[in-house]
């Protein structure tokens, strides 16, 4: 009997610039964030790379995809591996449609036609805070950046809470925060702080100042820079102090992460875990990003 030499059952050899990279997570060495590479949006994610990835998610609060290639759909498809889309109640405006019709689901983050950006989102935020289950993710994609400026940057509430004295903890732990819906007092005299003789409008849902992420069991410090705000068991003045006391030591450097787009990154925020901004840029530049969120529960 012959035996079959064994030259002719190796596989042809595949140059190795078409073999798929290996996923690599990498830390930004910033206080939150990680570089996810070896990953392709477009395509249906493996159990091992999804389970990889929430695990990294919840270490890092953001996951930054680079070099993606996305239609609308696609974008939806990937996203939605990690929650259902969040529909918002009826008191936040529908932003605008995208090119390809998807609205009020993938939102058209942007300085062109059709596009929505505002104010807002230039001061630290949880998104919808205001509401009685904020999202608990938002992804945003970068299609066209301006040279400069147009940078986003994520607080990690995590460490805010860690790196608060013990004393501190002790005494807001129990405290509950009211976050004022910004899209309905719009008014740029409003304060920060809710004046007594000064209502702001719309509807008042409290949520735990320090929350637990239902997730990770980490303990945050629940709270956005510039929306108006009330802790209800507190009178004015202990109140509005405490609060001017709580943002001068959460929003600093130390727990920030600032991320210059590329075109083609996909950054994916828990929004339990983290407040962010977006830093100005020249309006007679593109900015064009396509954004989803998910639905999240009640802060724990
Ligand atoms: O455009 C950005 O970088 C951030 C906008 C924002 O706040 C958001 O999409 O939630
Ligand atoms: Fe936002």
């Amino acid at each position: 009997m012959t035996t079959t030499a064994t030259a002719a059952i190796t596989p042809p050899l595949t140059p190795s610039s078409t073999l798929p990279k290996p996923l690599t997570i990498t830390p930004t060495g910033s206080a939150l964030g990680a570089v996810v590479e070896g990953i392709d949006l477009s395509r249906p994610l493996s159990a091992a790379h999804f389970h990889k990835l929430t695990q990294a998610w919840q270490a890092h609060h953001v996951l930054i995809f680079k070099g993606q290639r996305l239609s609308d759909a696609q974008l939806f498809d990937a996203i939605t591996y990690f929650g259902d889309v969040f529909r918002p109640p009826g008191h936040i405006p529908v932003l605008a449609t995208n090119d390809q019709g998807f609205t009020p689901d993938i939102v058209k983050v942007s300085n062109v036609k059709g596009g929505y950006t505002g104010n807002g989102e230039l001061s630290a935020h949880v998104d919808h805070h205001w509401t009685p289950r904020p999202s608990k993710a938002s992804a945003l994609y970068a299609r066209q950046i301006p040279t400069s400026g147009g940078d986003t940057h994520w607080y990690n509430l995590n460490l805010g809470w860690e790196n608060l004295s013990p004393d501190t903890q002790r005494a807001i732990e129990s405290l509950s925060l009211i976050t004022y819906n910004p899209f309905v007092n719009r008014d740029a005299s409003r304060p920060l702080y809710r004046e007594p003789n000064n209502p702001p409008k719309g509807e008042a849902h409290p949520h735990p100042l320090v929350t637990t992420h239902p997730e990770s069991g980490k303990r945050l410090l629940f709270l956005g820079e510039a929306t108006e705000v009330e802790i209800p068991e507190l009178d004015y003045a202990s109140g509005r102090a405490l609060i001017e006391e709580l943002r001068a030591h959460l929003f600093t450097p130390q727990h920030r992460y600032e991320h210059r787009w590329e075109v083609g990154d996909v950054v994916l925020w828990d929004n339990r875990a983290t407040a962010h901004y977006r830093s100005a840029f020249d309006e007679n530049q593109v900015r064009d990003m396509r954004r989803v969120s998910l639905a999240g529960g009640r802060p724990l």
